[in-house]
């Protein structure tokens, strides 16, 4: 389900001729700023510590990058977030209130937290089920359709809808209570440039124009660098920064990584890691190597015989800075068929 529906369910509580006159989207008189506070939240799933005692708020009228790795622990602390998961200790709170205990959940807190829609319903069908189900006035379909630019497409079957749609339905999912707080699980997943710029901007809007609570998670500090006023970077389960992105950048120091690309990427990083470099894969199938430069990288490939296809230092100081902050937090899996 693309938002947490557990205590969407609440609205049913009220009539749709109650919400009808409670919901006015785009100015929204009657929403007022909600913070979001996360404190000492904690989860393991067996040995695994997904999340270790994290604490961090998010201001409402501002975008909150939620940084980290993948496995970093952020879609963990999400779902606890939402109620999803039972946490082993900590709470998170909504202007003050635990997520099971909102009086009117889908009013306070929209979430897209994985985008799965039935193939053969149209999009504004999709959307007028979640109406149903949360109380809501069936009219809320075609405004949050029209707010995130599928008016044209609401009609037309979402398994025929490309991923920046599915997108973009997913975001018209979580809107449809007006909520004060969107929460959104790496919602540029599989967007073009184009798509990526919209969301940007549409991001943008619902906080600063509409003084909406936004917490945007993702594991690529150029898209969140771009997107939000205040970061919070997690490794390994734990709060590793938490500013915004001007702080940030002026502790930003030093040289990038090495970045290195090898049709043998999964026994290089074996060779480098053996060789006591810190290895991580970047997005774009290449190796990053923390600390070091690309003449002592390449003497390590030479020696153990491995092809490289290209080998150079990255200097953007923030990518460095986020490198080295979470640098050893993320399993290395080496590509399928790159071993040799
Ligand atoms: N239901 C589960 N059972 C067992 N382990 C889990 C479960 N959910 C998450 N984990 C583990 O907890 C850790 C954190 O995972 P989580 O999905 O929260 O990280 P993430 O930062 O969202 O990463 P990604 O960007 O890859 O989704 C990982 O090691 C993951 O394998």
């Amino acid at each position: 389900m693309p938002w947490g529906p557990p205590g969407a369910l609440g609205w049913s509580r009220r009539t749709a001729d109650d919400e009808e006159s409670a919901i006015h989207p785009g100015s929204s008189p009657d929403r007022g700023p909600v913070r979001v506070e996360v404190r000492g939240l904690s989860k393991s799933f067996g040995a695994v510590r997904a999340v270790d005692d994290l604490s961090f708020s998010v201001e409402p009228g501002s975008i909150t990058g939620f940084l980290g790795p993948n496995g970093a622990g952020k879609t963990t602390t999400l779902r606890m977030a939402l109620g999803l998961e039972q946490p082993d200790a900590g709470t998170a709170t909504f202007g003050g209130v635990p997520y099971a205990a909102l009086p009117a959940p889908v009013r306070t807190v929209g979430a897209v937290l994985e985008t799965a829609f039935h193939p053969a319903r149209s999009g504004r069908n999709h959307l007028r089920v979640y109406c149903r189900a949360a109380g809501l006035p069936p009219g809320r379909a075609d405004e949050v359709l029209a707010q995130v630019g599928l008016a044209d497409a609401g009609r037309r079957r979402a398994g025929g809808y490309s991923l920046g749609m599915r997108q973009r339905l997913a975001l018209a999912t979580a809107l449809l209570g007006d909520p004060a707080v969107l929460v959104l699980d790496e919602p540029a997943n599989g967007l073009d440039p184009e798509g990526i710029q919209w969301l940007r901007g549409f991001l943008r809007h619902l906080a600063h124009d509409e003084g909406r609570t936004v917490l945007v998670s993702s594991h690529l500090l150029a898209e969140m660098e771009q997107t939000a006023d205040r970061v919070v970077i997690v490794g390994a389960g734990r709060l590793v920064r938490e500013g915004s992105i001007a702080e940030l950048r002026s502790g930003a120091q030093g040289s990038g990584p090495v970045l290195v690309r090898s049709p043998q990427a999964g026994r290089l990083a074996e060779v480098l890691s053996a060789a006591g470099f810190s290895v991580a894969p970047d997005d774009d199938g290449r190796i990053a190597v923390a600390g070091t430069t690309p003449a002592a990288v390449g003497a390590q490939a030479f020696r153990a015989g491995l092809e490289l296809h290209e080998l150079r230092a990255e200097s953007s100081g923030l990518e460095e800075l986020y490198f080295r902050l979470t640098a050893g937090q993320e399993q290395y899996a080496a590509p399928e068929g790159s071993r040799p």
